[in-house]
């Protein structure tokens, strides 16, 4: 497909991950939040954000759950297999766009409290800066680095430092680069954007709601259960 005639925005679901720190048999997309399983609250929310084209979620080779969903069967959205880490999973969903995708809007499974107004903002700043971008929110707290005892070393100046969210959006050709560059190089990539940093490429820090949590651990899914009620309420 030429340049020109490249769709815009394909968001990209990774969601082949085990949920090692959740403790639950259950991989966490599938755990239930008020009769919806996780990853259903997630894709919902971006269904809600016309601008997206095709949503790629990324499973596990043993998933046998995400198929009967009826989400699964929506015409925006398709699958694709992941790999062992989070960065094999996005990277096998973006050479699944074929080229055919100009942006690509990465968005992990396991954050169902995403607010679309957030996820639209984010769409705004890249697409009239083409430059890519992310979520964030500014630290809050004092930051404290530590000694290899596990004690107090620095109090560290908290005016530079975000909190990286998701989505995570960058140019499809610049994120493949990226991600092959840094693992040809074994750096560490635990979202998009470090990749990118990996190639001296900028990133917008783009004002997000620090509710959009990750589910991680086990309290974090009464936390997410509580901000999704409150966002159907408001
Ligand atoms: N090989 C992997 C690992 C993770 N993910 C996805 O990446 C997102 C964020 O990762 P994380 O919270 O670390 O999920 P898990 O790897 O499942 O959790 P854990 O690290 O506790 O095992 C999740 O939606 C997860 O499903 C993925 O698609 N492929
Ligand atoms: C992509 C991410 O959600 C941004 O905060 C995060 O980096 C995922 O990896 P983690 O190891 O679970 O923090």
């Amino acid at each position: 497909m030429s340049t020109s005639a490249k769709h815009s925005i394909a968001a990209i679901v990774p969601a082949a991950g085990v949920g090692k720190r959740m403790q639950s048999d259950t991989p966490k997309q599938y755990l239930t939040i008020g009769g919806k399983c996780v990853i259903e609250h997630t894709l919902e929310k971006l269904l809600q954000v016309a601008a997206i084209e095709k949503i790629v979620v990324v499973l596990s080779k043993h998933d046998d759950v995400f198929e009967t969903l009826a989400i699964a069967k929506h015409p925006r959205i398709s699958t694709e297999i992941g790999g062992a880490e989070r960065v094999d999973s996005v990277y096998a969903g973006l050479t699944s766009l074929n080229d055919e995708y100009q942006w690509a809007l990465v968005h992990d499974a396991a954050r169902p409290c995403v607010e679309p107004g957030d996820i639209k903002a984010l769409i705004a700043t890249c697409t009239e800066s083409t430059e890519g971008g992310l979520l964030a929110y500014p630290a809050k707290d004092t930051i404290k680095r530590a000694n290899a005892d596990g004690n107090v070393e620095t109090t560290v100046s908290r005016e530079l430092i975000w909190h990286a969210l998701t989505p995570q959006m960058y140019k499809v050709h610049d994120l493949v680069k990226a991600i092959d560059f840094s693992l040809a190089q074994q750096f560490t990539i635990t979202d998009e954007s470090s990749a990118i940093e990996a190639v001296n490429k900028p990133s917008h820090l783009v004002v997000g709601s620090s509710l959009n949590i990750k589910i991680t651990s086990p309290e974090d899914l009464h936390l997410a259960e509580m901000i999704l009620q409150q966002q159907v309420n408001t």
